[in-house]
């Protein structure tokens, strides 16, 4: 059996606003949180592998819920465009000369911009999800991956999510969703049937819902409703757990309507300014009772993965579009990436908290820098103040994957040099 104990470390549980321990342990047993307690360890050190957390603050791991991780090649690729031209002129005919090797390649320089800035686990969706998968196990990421189904070829990609499935079900770090990209590049019929699968399986789904004011036109013309209704009517929600990114443009009946199902809303701010697609009523989601999650979508609308910056992005935006400095305090933007992410994806009693039994999925942020000081409040320096370069150290399924800032699982260097190397060969292909 695996041991670490994280010791002189002050713990954020994530249990409530006012439970932190200020000094104290943690005690990993294998994958798993064996002990949280103030104070000093007393218990026998033989084989216990020791991380001193002095001057660090341990927090669960964050939770990426909306990305398309191997979109690390294109970053700052179709620079200035919005979402539809974005997509059609730039995007999609780059990703159309992808195989699985470059595939994993950018989804190793992602992971390893996750792990240094904090994130344990993330949702995704993308062609090739088996290369992903290998590049979890890989670096020791946790993942919920969703193929997507696209365009005509619908049919022949929710077969490849349901081998996947078969593949991955029993795994420890890599879970699969079913993930129909969106209702402007589906018909209702392929609404339906990922609908229908998921709930067979019983897994959750990952989609792309009320993005943009193009996407409501597209939607209102074809069918005269919202998107979200769409989605409703194909029955996507009825008994499935669903992940929707974006919900910019959610009208107050899509808010209530969702509400009632076991839905959570992605809150993408940065992607969402980068592409002008507007901002997501995420004060009126939360108050109707909505869970709320947060990602960076892929780094090319982004341009980077980092959660903490995203954090920070996400609860300013919320102020200044309340007009309201209450609004989306530091706590409430950290649960975004912690809690109610682990509710997202239906772990929420085994991920999202530093508690026993739970998933050791656990960062140490760096409160030694001068702009983490004085440590006022804990939660405002960890979402307003922190760089995601503050993150020390990184452990995922108790396994420490980076300590003391250095990556135990990958290879920084080559990662880079391969990736930059496949976004030149794909340009030229
Ligand atoms: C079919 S895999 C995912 C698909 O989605 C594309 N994509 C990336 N970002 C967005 C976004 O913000 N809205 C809609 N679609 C997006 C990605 O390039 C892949 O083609
Ligand atoms: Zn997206």
């Amino acid at each position: 059996m695996s041991k670490i104990l994280i010791e002189n470390v002050k713990i954020i549980t994530m249990e409530k606003q006012d439970e932190i321990i200020s000094r104290g342990y943690v005690l990993i047993e294998d994958s798993l949180i064996n002990l949280v307690e103030e104070g000093e360890y007393t218990g026998e050190r033989e084989g216990l592998e020791i991380i001193d957390g002095k001057g660090c603050v341990a927090l669960p791991g964050l939770i990426n819920c909306h990305t398309h991780i191997p979109m690390t090649l294109l970053r700052g690729y179709g620079e200035g465009l919005p979402l539809m031209r974005w997509l059609n002129e730039k995007i999609w005919p780059f990703e159309m000369k992808l195989n699985s090797e470059d595939i994993y390649a950018g989804a190793l320089l992602g992971m390893i911009e996750m792990v240094k800035s904090g994130t344990t686990s993330f949702v995704d969706m993308y062609f090739m999800e088996d290369a992903i998968a290998k590049a979890c196990k890989n670096a020791n990421l946790r993942g919920f991956l969703g193929s997507p189904m696209i365009g005509d070829f619908w049919k022949q990609q929710i077969d490849e999510s349901i081998a996947l499935f078969g593949k991955y079900k029993d795994d420890e770090l890599v879970n699969v969703l079913i993930a129909p990209h969106s209702p402007y590049t589906l018909s209702m019929e392929a609404l339906k049937q990922a609908g229908e699968v998921a709930r067979k399986y019983n897994i959750p789904i990952h989609i792309h819902i009320a993005e943009t004011m193009d996407e409501v036109k597209i939607i209102s013309d074809k069918y005269n409703t919202t998107p979200a209704k769409v989605c409703e009517e194909a029955g996507i929600f009825e008994n499935n757990r669903t992940i929707a990114a974006h919900c910019v443009h959610f009208n107050d009946e899509d808010i209530d309507m969702v509400s009632k199902y076991d839905f959570t809303a992605v809150y993408n701010p940065q992607s969402n300014m980068k592409l002008a697609s507007g901002i997501a009523p995420v004060v009126k989601m939360i108050n109707k009772g909505v869970n709320v999650a947060i990602g960076t979508d892929g780094a090319s609308s982004n341009n980077n993965l980092n959660l903490i910056e995203e954090m920070q992005t996400a609860s300013y935006l919320q102020k200044l579009s309340n007009n309201d400095a209450t609004a989306l305090s530091a706590y409430e933007t950290l649960k975004l990436a912690t809690v109610n992410a682990a509710k997202a994806v239906g772990m929420e009693d085994r991920l999202g908290k530093i508690k026993k039994g739970y998933l050791a999925d656990i960062i140490l942020i760096d409160f030694g820098k001068p702009h983490m000081n004085p440590p006022t409040d804990v939660y405002s320096n960890i979402v307003f103040s922190a760089q995601g370069g503050d993150v020390r150290t990184v452990i995922v399924n108790g396994k420490v994957v980076m300590k003391d800032y250095i990556l135990l699982s990958l290879d920084e260097k080559e990662i880079i040099e391969r990736a930059n190397r496949v976004f030149v060969d794909v340009i030229n292909r």
